[in-house]
């Protein structure tokens, strides 16, 4: 059992800061994802953790004790690399026996711990192959198993399948996913750019941006929760659509007069002195649905992708903001060219203080204890909105969140 603490970690090189007040209690057992966008140093924190790169401040701890100076062989740590880089001349037992055997262990350990990790990854019928007779994701998985081997108590992944094919991406996702299953008592730290691996994976996600941590929770409370405009955009694909306007009328639900004239009704509860206050109104692409109703979103579609399950339609693409994004079930490529009517259920609306992405607001401990929504009866979109609780989510810091776990 193995845990891990981040305290006030700090990266920079020279002048440039990349990371700076990184504070992560990771319990024993938890899969834990990075994800962020480009550059905001998922890599270095992972390779930090390793004991690849130097801590410029604050502290690792695992299991207690300090490792800021403890070399990487000493962590009781392995990783495995985005490029699986195995020795070609070696066989897939050679290959992940090597650490083993330059730790001096004995022949009939190294037997085993590579028959173990060679059943545990599917790699039995190919031990005594090269690795150019293997396909990419049996590469990848004599990577892991080269971790494996070494039993460690701490496994690391930096992008461990961005090199393969979309199908084998899938496939080896679902085995790293197994492999957890079978070390529940191990902890995973996993980089990736993938959503779905992510969503997926995860036990909780570690949202970077900007240098520090914008909101850690887990997958779906990521998705339905949002601390700030930039993990509401960051998690979910498209992007939550972001609609500007005022509050109108405060109360236990909230009116909000969006710019362009139209209202929308957000089971959201707000107080007197809200009134007024400029609001980015947060939309999913995929909770809007067409009525003939009250619109909180018209426009004419500027474009269609059918994509088989669902049609994404784009509005205003030549405008200087973002399209605003609707993803409707079914294929509407007639839709072209029409003007359509949209709405979202109250519950599924997101109300944030404009333009306040307050990325190192307190996070989500200041949060109500999250309960995931349900999934919406077939039928129920659009029908009466459940009461919001009495005395409400709302909280003041940048955001005002969505109310309940009702659909
Ligand atoms: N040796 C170095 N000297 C100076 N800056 C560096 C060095 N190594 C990394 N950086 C900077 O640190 C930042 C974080 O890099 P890192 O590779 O950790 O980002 P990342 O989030 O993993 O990016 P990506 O998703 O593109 O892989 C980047 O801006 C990068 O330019």
């Amino acid at each position: 059992m193995t845990d891990l603490k981040l305290r006030d970690v700090a990266k920079s090189y020279g002048d440039v800061n990349v990371l700076r007040d990184i504070n992560l209690d990771i319990t024993s057992g938890e899969f834990i994802v990075f994800v962020g966008p480009s550059g905001c140093g998922k890599s270095t924190l992972l390779r930090m953790i390793a004991g690849l790169e130097q801590i410029t401040g604050g502290e690792l701890q695992i299991d207690g004790q300090v490792m800021n100076d403890i070399p990487p062989s000493q962590r009781g740590i392995a990783m495995v690399f985005q490029s699986y880089a195995l020795y070609p001349h070696m066989t897939v037992r050679d290959n992940m026996a090597f650490a083993l055997k330059i730790a001096g262990q004995s022949k009939d350990e190294i037997r085993a711990a590579t028959d173990r990790a060679g059943k545990m990854l599917q790699l039995t019928p190919y031990l005594d192959r090269l690795p150019k007779a293997l396909s990419g994701g049996q590469r990848q998985r004599v990577a892991i198993g080269r971790a494996i081997v070494r039993d460690p108590k701490v496994y690391l992944f930096d992008e461990p399948l961005s090199n393969l094919d979309a199908a084998l991406r899938v496939a080896t996702r679902i085995e790293i996913a197994q492999l957890k299953a079978s070390m529940p008592d191990r902890t995973m730290i996993y980089v990736t750019h993938d959503q779905t691996e992510a969503m997926t994976l995860a036990d909780r996600i570690v949202v970077l941006a900007g240098g520090g941590i914008a909101q850690v929770g887990a997958p779906l409370e990521l998705y339905e929760r949002p601390v700030n405009e930039f993990v509401a955009q960051f998690i979910g694909s498209p992007a939550m659509n972001l609609l500007p306007g005022r509050v109108k009328r405060t109360g236990q639900m909230t009116t909000v007069a969006l710019d362009g004239g139209l209202e929308a009704e957000v089971a959201i509860p707000t107080r007197a002195g809200d009134q007024d206050m400029p609001v980015n109104l947060g939309v999913r692409p995929e909770d809007m649905r067409e009525t003939d109703g009250t619109p909180v979103f018209q426009g004419q579609v500027d474009l269609t992708e059918a994509l088989g399950e669902v049609t994404l339609l784009y509005f205003g693409t030549n405008a200087e903001t973002a399209p605003i994004i609707a993803k409707l079930p079914g294929i509407h490529p007639d839709l072209k060219g029409r003007t359509v009517r949209l709405t979202a259920d109250p519950h599924a609306l997101h109300l944030f203080h404009k333009g306040q992405s307050l990325l190192y607001r307190d996070g989500p401990d200041s949060l109500p204890p999250y309960q995931p929504r349900m999934a919406a009866p077939s039928g129920s979109m659009g029908g009466t909105p459940a009461a919001p609780r009495e005395g409400g989510d709302r909280i003041d810091e940048g955001l005002i969140k969505p109310q309940g776990p009702v659909r």
